[in-house]
């Protein structure tokens, strides 16, 4: 999560950089570490750098500048070099300069493709973060005739930088070299990114005002007991979830909710004999009415979609408290939104859909661009959106949005939800603002599959129990 940039808050970076920085000093450092993955691509790909051809899509803007500036470094090694201009007129002036200086080369738009038919490798400086939409048709069809493995900058052209949804032409890359910070699009977009390797151009990104919307500080928003808490003023989280049938739902949001912080668990429902045979630190009831207080509650996991599962829901969306609804959960509102009814207008909501529960809950499926499905929802529903995925996308009713950095695909498994739910509700329990609480977990959760992994392939157990490792992990990041 940490360190994913929306495109509005790189260009405040860049323009407090630009302040401080000598004229054209950023495009320098950036095109510098662009032209060392080239040429190392280029070692990578034809066992050396010297003589090898390199091909250059330059567009209009700065993307394309880079694209040129990193064509002068790479003739200093030897390499052969082309740049395709797609607007002539508009070509950065400075990088083409600098270009033919070296003894580069630059061509028309018509004489592209057979420089593309010799070419080691390309590189797309077609746009970068300005760009929007999917290629125009000339540089699509150039694309298309490249076989070579391409080097995007910044972010593979035609793919939208702050939401990595693709709706035409657009540049797959094998590499793609990032400056300053990784944008949205690198994470949501890993098949057209390829590898993606980010150059220090010296962005001062740690600004506190902006940490506040776009990267979510895991280990400073962890809740750590104090000398004063005791087991009630950390957090109580009532997990209402499984059924005698099917314990597996209950066992799974209690542990983890066990596991994340010290806070109490309580647990309602029908499988209480397991969850506090599993779990002896649960205070375990029967039904919600009997649970006591909890300063948040987790609903959903295996409570099933008819009228108890209903009455459950209903019953925790009225006690004034903020609430997870999960799995069943989710089913119910879209199939009865009426239950929402009991829902005191200031008690936060967390939604947790996969594609499928959002399609239910939008009457469409998320699409390509998950970022403005997420918002979509968190408005119609006036909740924090969770929308789960490869990457997990969490999207607040005011517009904020995190991204969550995908570590592997071990957490599609039977269970991982559930427990991704008992951590939501733990950080609910403890007070965190519920789109913090959703983004954290998320966090904690995708970082917990993949320690689980190592002993791969591993399962929702294994999960829970690799919660604690996951915290101090992050923890131990910023410490
Ligand atoms: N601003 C900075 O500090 C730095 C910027 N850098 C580079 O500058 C890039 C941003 O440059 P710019 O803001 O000049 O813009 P871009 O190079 O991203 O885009 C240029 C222009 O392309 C046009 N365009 C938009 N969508 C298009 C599409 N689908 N097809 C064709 N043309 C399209 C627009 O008119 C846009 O202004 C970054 O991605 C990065 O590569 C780097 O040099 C590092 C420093
Ligand atoms: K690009």
């Amino acid at each position: 999560m940490q360190g994913i940039w929306t495109t509005e808050r790189i260009r405040e970076a860049e323009g407090r950089a630009f302040a401080v920085t000598p004229e054209g000093e950023l495009m320098r450092r950036a095109s510098f570490g662009l032209a060392v993955q080239i040429a190392d691509l280029l070692e990578d790909h034809t066992g050396g750098v010297s003589g090898r051809r390199v091909v250059l899509l330059a567009g209009s803007g700065d993307n394309g500048g880079d694209a040129l500036w990193a064509g002068a470094f790479l003739r200093r090694r030897g390499v052969a070099v082309t740049a395709i201009l797609l607007k002539p007129e508009k070509a950065h002036a400075k990088g083409l300069a600098a270009l033919k200086r070296a003894g580069g080369r630059a061509v028309s738009v018509a004489d592209g493709p057979q420089w593309i038919a010799q070419a080691d490798v390309v590189v797309d400086g077609i746009v970068g973060i300005s760009g929007r939409g999917s290629l125009r048709p000339d540089a699509a069809r150039l694309v298309e005739l490249v076989e070579a493995p391409i080097v995007a900058v910044d972010l593979p052209s035609g793919v939208d930088p702050d939401t990595g949804a693709v709706d035409g032409p657009a540049v797959t890359a094998a590499r793609t070299v990032t400056f300053g910070a990784l944008k949205p699009v690198h994470v949501l977009a890993p098949a057209h990114c390829g590898e993606v390797v980010l150059v220090d151009i010296g962005l001062e990104l740690a600004d506190p005002d902006l940490q506040r919307l776009d990267v979510v500080d895991v280990a400073a928003a962890w809740p750590v007991p104090g000398p004063d808490d005791d087991k009630y003023s950390q957090g109580v989280v009532g997990i209402a979830a499984g059924s005698a049938t099917y314990p597996g739902a209950a066992v799974l949001a209690s542990g983890s909710a066990v596991r994340a912080t010290s806070g109490l668990v309580r647990y309602a429902g029908h499988a209480a004999d397991v969850v506090r045979a599993q779990w002896p630190e649960i205070i375990a009831t029967g039904t919600v009415a009997d649970a006591g207080r909890v300063q948040a509650w987790v609903v959903g996991p295996g409570i099933g979609t008819g009228a108890e599962g209903r009455d459950v829901l209903r019953y925790v969306l009225g006690q004034g408290v903020p609430v997870c609804a999960d799995a069943d959960a989710t089913t119910i509102i879209a199939k009865s939104p009426d239950v929402l009814d009991a829902r005191d207008p200031d008690t936060p909501l967390v939604l947790t859909p996969h594609a499928g529960e959002y399609e239910r809950l939008m009457g469409r499926k998320p699409g390509a661009d998950r970022v403005t499905a997420a918002r979509e929802a968190a408005k119609k529903y006036d909740a924090v959106v969770l929308l789960k995925g490869h990457c997990t996308v969490i999207a607040a009713p005011d517009g904020r949005v995190a991204v969550n950095k995908p570590r592997g695909a071990w957490l599609a498994t039977a269970g991982s939800g559930d427990v991704l739910s008992g951590l939501v509700g733990a950080l609910l329990a403890a007070g965190l603002d519920p789109w913090l609480a959703a983004a954290a977990a998320a966090d904690v959760h995708s970082l917990a599959g993949a320690i689980a992994a190592q002993n791969a392939p591993t399962s929702a157990s294994g999960l829970v129990h690799a919660i604690p490792e996951a915290i101090r992990a992050i923890r131990s990041l910023t410490s």
